[in-house]
């Protein structure tokens, strides 16, 4: 088994900044040992370095270590699409997004798809993501083998709806049923795999696929749930109208059996109070985009009254309705939107966005014993950020007179570019060539 100290600035947040005024930790000079790909001591280095003489250290000095970014929206078939600006969701997923998607049948290109997607994951430093798969069961095989191929934690599934996207994206209940259960079968709980069970969103799933989502949920206790919810007015709009029983969007995930603590809604944007309070007592999250909800002119994310009513919230890319993978551009959109709000907004600290980009994560996907911070017993996940000599970011490294100012700056500038060195579960799933560096 081996064994390696490594010796690095890092910084993580074992706690949640929102709730506790001390939760980031920072080592200037600290030291992680990881043996067999687990956290077995954490502290500063000189004190590793002399309980652990003989083990051999990994000298990771000049960036910073924080844990691996866990990105809880992204959509696979869109690596492809990213960029389509100036659209509102339901013209941008007609125009761009679907025939991209309709594309995915074809296995074989669904494939390389997989390859651009997972290494635009790993090569931005995340190490986890909730992954809307594909409409198509075989896409969704491609994406789990390339993801298990590199090593990512990819929590996904086969994405389902039956009315209103393009017809070759349909499916029917029993088939939704069918091929989630098979792929629940082949893929949940298989190496850093996890299944999710995934309604496109209400639009565009009739109660009958709802439904079974939820048989699912029921015979498969512990798979996760995901879907969209309140992204944009129009589109909440029409689900009212096709949901004229239901008291609110939620309501149409709730009455199916779908909400609960592994439940994860993208965007919620345009929330009601009801929902707000609904969803603190189902212990679900909602996944925050801000560079989608910027993109598509979706709105401003209402996490002061989030966080009021005690809905926990996560970060997504939401690529390809985001603009890349970069949790850290997600951190700072987030910053930039919750600024602009004024009196309604929360102004967001590098703590904060450190613990949104990794640890919430984590909370959000049942997985805070496993990934999100550098304790004790946790996996190795980690991003190594080591920028070029002279550029900027990597003056602020150098001159930083605290790790949460470069922390700070990490947000701020930082790119995949800056990703020096990706780790998961202790294996070295990602190391900048020079090409990437440039
Ligand atoms: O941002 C989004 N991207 C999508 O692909 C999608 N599908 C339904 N609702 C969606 N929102
Ligand atoms: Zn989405």
């Amino acid at each position: 088994m081996t064994t390696t100290l490594y010796r690095a600035t890092y910084l993580h947040t074992p706690s949640s900044p929102f709730t506790d005024a001390a939760a980031l930790h920072a080592q200037d000079d600290g030291g992680l040992l990881v043996e067999g790909g687990v956290i077995r001591a954490v502290g500063g280095y000189a004190d590793l370095c002399a309980a652990y003489p003989d083990v051999p250290v990994a000298d990771l000095r000049g960036g910073l270590l924080l844990p691996g970014f866990i990105d809880t929206h992204v959509h696979f078939p869109q690596v492809r699409v990213i960029g389509g600006l100036g659209l509102p969701l339901l013209d941008w997923l007609d125009q761009c997004a679907l025939p991209e998607e309709a594309r995915m049948a074809d296995a074989a290109y669904a494939r390389g798809v997989a390859r651009d997607f997972v290494g635009g994951l790993v090569q931005a430093g995340t190490t986890t993501a909730l992954v809307f798969g594909s409409h198509f069961a075989g896409a969704v095989d491609e994406l789990f083998t390339e993801a298990a191929r590199v090593g990512l934690r990819c929590v996904s599934g086969l994405v389902v709806s039956d009315r209103l996207l393009r017809g070759e994206l349909h499916t029917t209940p029993q088939r939704a049923y069918d091929e989630g259960r098979a792929l629940i079968e082949r893929w949940h709980g298989v190496g850093r795999s996890l299944y999710a069970v995934t309604p496109r969103f209400s639009l565009s799933a009739s109660e009958g696929v709802l439904d079974a989502c939820g048989a699912l949920m029921q015979e498969f206790g512990d798979v996760r749930f995901t879907s969209h919810i309140n992204e944009n007015t129009r589109e909440v709009e029409v689900v009212r109208g096709l949901f004229p029983e239901a008291r609110d969007y939620l309501d149409t995930y709730e009455r199916a059996g779908l909400v609960g603590r592994r439940s994860v809604l993208a965007h919620n944007v345009w929330p009601t109070d009801r929902e707000l309070g609904a969803m603190a007592e189902h212990r679900c999250t909602a996944a925050h985009c801000p560079c989608s909800n910027s993109a598509l002119g979706s709105g401003f994310f209402p996490l002061r009254r989030h966080l009021d009513a005690g809905v926990h919230v996560s970060l997504g890319s939401d690529v390809g309705g985001g603009t890349g993978f970069s949790l850290l551009k997600e951190g700072l959109q987030a910053h930039f939107m919750q600024n602009l709000m004024g009196e309604a907004g929360v102004a967001l600290s590098p703590a904060h966005l450190l613990y949104l980009a990794t640890l919430a994560g984590a909370q959000a996907l049942g997985l805070e014993g496993q990934t999100g911070s550098f304790e004790v017993g946790k996996q190795f996940d980690a991003v190594y950020l080591s920028s070029a000599p002279g550029t900027p970011l990597d003056a602020v490294f150098r001159h930083a007179s605290s790790p949460e100012r470069a922390l700070a700056a990490a947000f701020a500038t930082g790119t995949p570019a800056d990703v020096a060195r990706v780790w998961i579960g202790g294996d070295e799933v990602h190391t900048r060539t020079a090409r990437q560096m440039a």
